[in-house]
């Protein structure tokens, strides 16, 4: 069933191809203040399982805040608030039982500039497993590490020296490294905060073929600053302005078809 748009005053547009999907992640009417200044409102939404689902709009429009919402990462800022539901599955995120360490594995998060632990690759992606107890021997351990940097297209690279520092690698491996160390842990989503802006064009295709090839198992939503990034990689695309969901749907109605004056203004690059 779609969430009341109409309770929200302006209602977002809502493709109708959007309601074929299995969904991962649904949310209903978010909304996100800091301090007294309002940064998201009312934002429903629902995001398919095993796709990747763009969230794009002008710079302060609210992606990252939304972001943040799905694995409890506003709980860490001060003067953050965060009202309205959100389901992983039919889990409430906000449930007062869910412990957001352990949400954390379950929702990974990657972010724009490479941040990988002042440790060796080795223990970058072995860390998060043995703190969730998911290796119960040193070759269990080897094992995950090894298939998580498999996953992340970054073993053959590597496997000769998993116990240099992970800051040895380039920006490209960097990030790869810091998606196995997602993997590691299990998770069923994976939040990408702009994960290539940082990095140059060459790392940024082999990131986009990585997010491509990880959409087979996993539930991908990725804010990026560029439109020609989110027709890429993209299924579907949230586009966000002022802090609203404005229109949301398979990416390439968005891109082609867009319902919403403000999307047609954003994508033909009028604004923003
Ligand atoms: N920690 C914070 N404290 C106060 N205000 C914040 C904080 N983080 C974000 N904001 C404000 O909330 C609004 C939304 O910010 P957010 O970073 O989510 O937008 P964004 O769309 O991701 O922007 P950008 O594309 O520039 O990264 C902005 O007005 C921003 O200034």
């Amino acid at each position: 069933m779609k969430p009341d748009y109409e309770a929200q005053g302006e209602p977002t547009r809502y493709h109708p191809l959007t309601a074929q999907l299995p969904i991962k992640v649904a949310t209903q009417d978010v909304s996100v203040r800091y301090g007294d200044k309002p940064a998201l409102e009312g934002v429903s939404l629902e995001i398919p399982d095993r796709a990747v689902t763009a969230c794009i709009g002008p710079s302060g429009c609210g992606k990252s805040t939304f972001l943040r919402c799905l694995n409890r990462m506003n709980d860490t800022i001060d003067n953050a608030r965060v009202t309205g539901s959100i389901r992983i599955d039919s889990e409430e995120v906000n449930g007062r039982d869910v412990d957001p360490v352990v949400l954390r594995a379950r929702v990974g998060m990657v972010f724009q500039k490479p941040n990988p632990f002042p440790k060796s690759i080795f223990e970058n992606v072995a860390y998060g497993a043995r703190i969730h107890g998911l290796a119960d021997t040193k070759s269990e351990l080897d094992d995950i590490v090894e298939t998580s940097l498999i996953k992340a297209g970054l073993w053959n690279e590597v496997s000769d020296r998993l116990h240099h520092p992970g800051t040895s690698l380039s920006g490209g491996q960097q990030q790869r490294l810091v998606i196995a160390r997602a993997i590691a842990v299990n998770p069923e989503v994976i939040l990408m905060d702009e994960p290539c802006s940082a990095l140059d064009p060459i790392a940024t295709a082999r990131i986009e073929e990585l997010i491509d090839e990880l959409r087979e198992n996993y539930t991908l939503i990725i804010v990026t600053h560029s439109m020609a990034q989110a027709a890429r990689v993209s299924q579907m695309t949230a586009f966000f302005h002022l802090g609203k969901l404005v229109e949301y749907g398979p990416t390439e109605e968005i891109f082609t078809n867009p319902l919403d004056q403000r999307t047609q203004d954003f994508i033909t690059g009028r604004f923003g």
